[in-house]
C-alpha cells in the first residue's frame, strides 16, 4: 500500500494550489482526479466559456457600431470559434500533470473512494494517507422530470459541433444567462425556462430587470415561473412541455441545455466509509476547513459546506487557508472578503458586497446611489444597449456596503469597487481618486 502524508482528491483549481503548496513544503504528496486534470474552470467552465463570450461580444460591438463609423457585419463562425477555444483548453490537462511531477507530486488518474478513515482504493492502488484532502467541485443538478435524459449539460454545450435552430435552457441563473447570451449572437434562437418568479435571484434585481430588457431586445425569450413537465423526442427535434402563468403548452426546440444549479460531486467517494459528515450544501467543515467528524480529512472549493461562493477565486483562496492549516496544524481560520461575481452576458451584470435588500435585512442604515449611465459618455460610444448602477453607502461611516452595475466593461470595473471595499475605503476616497481618463473605471468617483 502507498503511503502519503497528503493525498490530494480532485485535480482543479482548488486541488492544484493544495498539492503544490504541500509539496513545496516537503510533504510527500499525491493527486487523482478521473477525468483529464484541470477541473471544472479552466476545462469545462469560466477559460472556455470566455473565449466564446468575447467573439460573441466583438460581433454585438461591431453590430452596435454599424452606421456609426463601421460597415459590414461580422459574423461568429462557430466551427472557427471552437478550434480556437480548445487552443486553450487541450494543452491544460498536460500543462498540469508536468508540473505536478516537477514538484515530485504523485499523480493518479482514477475516482477516490474510502476504505476506512485514512485509506483510499484509487483504481487499483489502495494508498493510506496522513491528511486527505477533498477538492471535488461540483456537478450539474439533476432534472427530475420525463425525457430529462434528453438534456445536455453546459460540458456538452460547450463541445457542441454545431448550434441548432433554436435552444432552450432551462434555469435562470449564471449558465443560462450566460449561454443564452452567446447563443442568440452566435445565430440561434433562445429560450430560457426559470421556475422561480426571479431570473438571477442573488443579484440586485434593479440590475437584472436591466439585464433582462436588453436580453429580450436581444431575442431571448424568458419565461417566469415556468415549470418543464416532460421532454419528448420527435424525429429531429424535442418537445418541450411547460406549465406556466399562462396555462400549458409546448415548445418544439433543437436543443435542450439543463442549468438548474449545481451540486457538491461526492458521488464516488463513498464518505460514510471515511466517516465524513455531509449534506445537501457539500461537506461539513469547520473553521480550519476541516472535516467536522474526520479530523484527518479537510475540504474546500464548491465541495465543501462554507460561506464562500462556488466560485474560482473562492476555490483557491479557501485552498491557501486549507494548505496552511494541513501544513502546519489547524492555524489559519478562513475569512472571506467582500466576494466580487459577474454574470458574463453581453453587457455583463456584476456585482460585489450587500444587495439593497440584504442591507434592509440587516438594518443598516444606508443611501443609494442609482441611476441609468447610458447617455454618460462611455455608455454612448459603446452604444450600450444598458449601462446603469447602483452603489450602496453607508450612511453611518460613508463605507460602500454594496456596488452593482450592468453594462460594457462591468466585469472589470467591478473589481474596483471590490478592492476599495477590501481596503476600507469610503466612498468620498473614492470619489477624490484619480482614475486615468477616459475609461469606464473613471466613472466610478461618479457613482460612489
Ligand atoms: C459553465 C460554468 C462556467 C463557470 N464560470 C465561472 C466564472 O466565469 N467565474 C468563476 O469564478 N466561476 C465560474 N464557474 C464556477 C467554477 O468553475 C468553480 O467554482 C470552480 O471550478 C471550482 O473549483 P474546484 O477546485 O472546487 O472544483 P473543480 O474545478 O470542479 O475540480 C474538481 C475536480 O475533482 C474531480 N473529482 C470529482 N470527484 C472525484 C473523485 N471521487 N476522485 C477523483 N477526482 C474527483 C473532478 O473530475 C474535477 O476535475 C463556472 C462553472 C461552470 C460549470
Ligand atoms: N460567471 C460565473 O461566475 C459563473 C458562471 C456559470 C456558473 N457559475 C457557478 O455555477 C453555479 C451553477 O450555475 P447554474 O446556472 O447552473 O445555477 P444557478 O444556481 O445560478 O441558477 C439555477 C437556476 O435554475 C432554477 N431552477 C432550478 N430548478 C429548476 C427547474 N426544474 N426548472 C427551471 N428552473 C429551475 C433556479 O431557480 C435558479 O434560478 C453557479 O451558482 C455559480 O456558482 C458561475
Amino acid at each position: 500500500m502507498k503511503k502519503y502524508d497528503v493525498l490530494v482528491i480532485g485535480a482543479g483549481m482548488a486541488g492544484a494550489a493544495v498539492a503544490k503548496k504541500c509539496a513545496i513544503k516537503g510533504l510527500k504528496t499525491a493527486i487523482t482526479d478521473f477525468r483529464p486534470y484541470g477541473g471544472t474552470c479552466a476545462l469545462r467552465g469560466c477559460d472556455p466559456k470566455k473565449v466564446l463570450i468575447d467573439a460573441a461580444s466583438l460581433r454585438e460591438q461591431v453590430r452596435l457600431h454599424l452606421g456609426k463609423g463601421l460597415t459590414g457585419d461580422v459574423e461568429v463562425n462557430w466551427q472557427e470559434l471552437m478550434k480556437f477555444k480548445e487552443t486553450f483548453t487541450a494543452p491544460v490537462p498536460e500543462n498540469m500533470e508536468k508540473g505536478f511531477e516537477k514538484a515530485g507530486i504523485d499523480t493518479y488518474h482514477a475516482p477516490a473512494a474510502f476504505l476506512d478513515e485514512s485509506t483510499l482504493q484509487i483504481g487499483q492502488e489502495t494508498v493510506s494517507a496522513e491528511k486527505i484532502v477533498i477538492v471535488t467541485g461540483a456537478r450539474p443538478r439533476e432534472l427530475e422530470v420525463p425525457g430529462a435524459e434528453h438534456t445536455i449539460t453546459s460540458d456538452d454545450f460547450l463541445n457542441l459541433e454545431a448550434l441548432p435552430e433554436h435552444i432552450t435552457f432551462l434555469g435562470g441563473g449564471y449558465i443560462s444567462f450566460e449561454f443564452a447570451h452567446l447563443a442568440a449572437r452566435a445565430g440561434s434562437r433562445v429560450t430560457i425556462i426559470e421556475h422561480g418568479p426571479r431570473p438571477l435571484k442573488h443579484f440586485e434585481q434593479d440590475m437584472v430587470d436591466e439585464l433582462v430588457r436588453v436580453s429580450k431586445e436581444a431575442g431571448i425569450d424568458i419565461r417566469l415561473n415556468c415549470e418543464v413537465q416532460r421532454i419528448t423526442q420527435k424525429a429531429n427535434e424535442y418537445e418541450v412541455s411547460l406549465e406556466g402563468e399562462a396555462g400549458r403548452g409546448t415548445l418544439e426546440t433543437g436543443l435542450v441545455v439543463s442549468a438548474i444549479g449545481r451540486v457538491p460531486e461526492v458521488g464516488q467517494l463513498d464518505l460514510n466509509k471515511g466517516n465524513v459528515r455531509h449534506g445537501r450544501k457539500g461537506i461539513d467543515v469547520n473553521e480550519y476547513l476541516q472535516s467536522t467528524s474526520n479530523p484527518r480529512v479537510y475540504a474546500a472549493g464548491d465541495v465543501a459546506d462554507t460561506e464562500g461562493l462556488p466560485l474560482t477565486p473562492v476555490a483557491v483562496y479557501e485552498g491557501h487557508f486549507l494548505s496552511a492549516n494541513v501544513i502546519k496544524g489547524n492555524s489559519k481560520k478562513v475569512n472571506y472578503p467582500e466576494i466580487p461575481t459577474v454574470v458574463f452576458t453581453i453587457p455583463s451584470l456584476a456585482s460585489v458586497g450587500l444587495t439593497e435588500r440584504q442591507a434592509k435585512e440587516q438594518g443598516l442604515d444606508y443611501k443609494v446611489n442609482t441611476h441609468d449611465a447610458r447617455q454618460w459618455f462611455n455608455g454612448r460610444r459603446h452604444r450600450a444597449p444598458a449601462y446603469a448602477y447602483k452603489v450602496l453607502v453607508s450612511k453611518t461611516d460613508g463605507s460602500i456596503l454594496g456596488a452593482h452595475l450592468v453594462g460594457p466593461q462591468a466585469e472589470e470595473t467591478i473589481n474596483v469597487f471590490a478592492v476599495a471595499m477590501k481596503a476600507g475605503m469610503k466612498a468620498r476616497d473614492l470619489k477624490s481618486f484619480l482614475f486615468s481618463y477616459p475609461t469606464m473605471a473613471s466613472d466610478v468617483s461618479y457613482m460612489a
